[in-house]
């Protein structure tokens, strides 16, 4: 089996009936919802709420139950992917640009699980560019602050221009190279006028649940 689906099977067996579930995007999340659609169909009985446009329509054409926003306070599971992993579980998120609202429901999360095939793991964060969610207005100023925490930035583009998130806002991928502290600079991130959230996403994941391709799942 694909280490993803593996992944993503492991994961949907923590759901229980009566419980609350996040939702979260990329092609991993994909075989979790997938696994999750296949209970529902069953008889489960769980709300869910998606982090991403992408997710909910999935969810949806698998009649997954959704909960409205105003009715969302805890979850009690989050099942979610990742881009890169480290040896204390901090990961980068958004290479698909949903790292705003994963972190919203991630904070919100009772046990956050992260699932992933094991070419996700690193031992220090910063191969994979960070994503860094801004808003449009004056975003090259924003770029320039983000450059003086030495890192090369680039907008992200999509076919038909620049990449725009579900919340209207733009992506600046932004190279750090191996991230030394990775909790100081999610902070000076944060501190950056014009930055709306960014893909460090530290001390937040519960367990990792990682396929490999030779069959193995390790949950750690
Ligand atoms: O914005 C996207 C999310 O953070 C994804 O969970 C992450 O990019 C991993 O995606 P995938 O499972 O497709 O590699």
């Amino acid at each position: 089996m694909n280490p993803k689906e593996l992944a993503g099977k492991k994961a949907a067996e923590y759901v229980k009936p009566g419980m609350k579930i996040g939702l979260g995007t990329g092609s991993t999340a994909f075989y979790a919802i997938h696994a999750l659609g296949t209970k529902v169909k069953e008889g489960l009985n769980i709300t869910c709420f998606p982090t991403s446009q992408a997710s909910e329509e999935l969810a949806k054409s698998l009649h997954i139950p959704l909960m409205a926003h105003h009715e969302v306070h805890r979850l009690d599971i989050t099942i979610d992917g990742a881009d890169e992993v480290d040896p204390s579980k901090n990961l980068i998120k958004g290479g698909g640009g949903a790292l705003l609202r994963e972190k919203i429901v991630g904070a919100i999360t009772d046990l956050y699980l992260i699932i992933i095939d094991d070419s996700k793991k690193v031992e220090r964060l910063g191969s994979f560019s960070v994503p860094v969610e801004v808003v449009p207005y004056a975003w090259q100023v924003t770029a320039g602050h983000i450059q003086e925490l030495d890192a090369d930035t680039t907008l992200r583009e999509s076919d038909d221009g620049f990449f725009v998130t579900d919340n209207g806002n733009y992506i600046l991928d932004s190279d750090f190279g191996l991230i030394k502290n990775v909790a100081e600079l999610e902070v000076k991130l944060n501190q950056i006028p014009g930055v709306v959230c960014n893909g460090l996403f530290i001390d937040m994941a519960d367990y990792i649940i990682c396929g490999h391709s030779n069959g193995d799942l390790e949950v750690y």
